[in-house]
């Protein structure tokens, strides 16, 4: 569902994405993994159309990222590191706002997910106003309004006390449970192991491994650690 054929990415003379290839499944929640620099951001960012690639191909659905960006962007919610909302509007007018945006007509869909998500009672703050977690959980939302079959999460738990983590990754695995692919970056291995059903790990631009978490376990002379954060760490380090 997402091939990508060779990926190569470079910053002038620096090369930050080296010949990757990997094919993800439809529904899969993958885990991008890897120390900070390995490429992770620079990936996410090619998949969701955002930057384009020097060599290769990121194909999604058959579509080329290239060739097919605005068909692709259809299928795509792309969720940034950054929180990117009008902090001066209510969360109810960014979502009036971005709903305009994505063609999405009806609020029903939206929100039926703030009252899942517990935003419903947020909706008239102002979003400089909301708690770090329910900034997140509305950058999510926001992504989500043209109903993507892809999410795309660049360490979207980033900042955010342990209840609000716990929340967004219940919401996250709602999502996932939907028939969504997601993928999503983060530096937390219980987080990544309690959400994720692959992982895709990175280091210094190269593409390590990407496999079910069954074969992380297994990957390479590493079998013996004891725990999924210790076997991650001693993969990219
Ligand atoms: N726009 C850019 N111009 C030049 N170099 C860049 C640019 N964006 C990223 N890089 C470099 O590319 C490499 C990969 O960066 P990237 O942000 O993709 O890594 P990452 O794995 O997401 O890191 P982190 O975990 O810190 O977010 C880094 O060396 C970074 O400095």
């Amino acid at each position: 569902m997402i091939a990508a054929n060779q990926l190569t990415k470079k910053f002038g003379k620096k090369e930050v994405l080296k010949e990757m290839n990997f094919f993800i499944e439809k529904g899969e929640t993958v885990g991008v993994v890897g120390p900070n620099g390995a490429g992770k951001s620079t990936l996410l960012r090619i998949i969701a159309t955002i930057m384009k690639a020097n060599n290769g191909t990121i194909q999604i659905s058959g579509l080329d990222a290239k060739k097919d960006m605005k068909k692709i962007r259809q299928k795509i919610g792309y969720v940034p590191q950054e929180i990117a909302l009008y902090h001066e509007l209510t969360a109810r007018e960014n979502l009036r706002f971005f709903a305009k945006l994505a063609k999405c007509r009806s609020e029903q869909g939206w929100m039926k997910r703030c009252e899942e998500w517990k935003l419903a009672e947020h909706l008239d703050k102002k979003v400089k106003h909301l708690s770090g977690g329910n900034q997140r959980k509305l950058n999510i939302l926001v992504a989500l309004l043209h109903d993507p079959d892809i999410l795309i999460l660049d360490e979207p738990t980033v900042g955010i006390d342990i209840t609000a983590k716990q929340e967004i990754v219940n919401d996250l695995r709602q999502l996932g449970n939907e028939g969504k692919t997601i993928l999503y970056s983060s530096h937390d291995a219980q987080e990544l192991e309690s959400l994720c059903t692959s992982f895709l790990i990175l280091k210094d631009g190269e593409l390590l491994f990407y496999g079910s978490k069954q074969k992380v376990r297994q990957f390479g002379s590493i079998s013996q650690s004891k725990n999924f954060a210790e076997t991650l760490g001693a993969i990219v380090n």
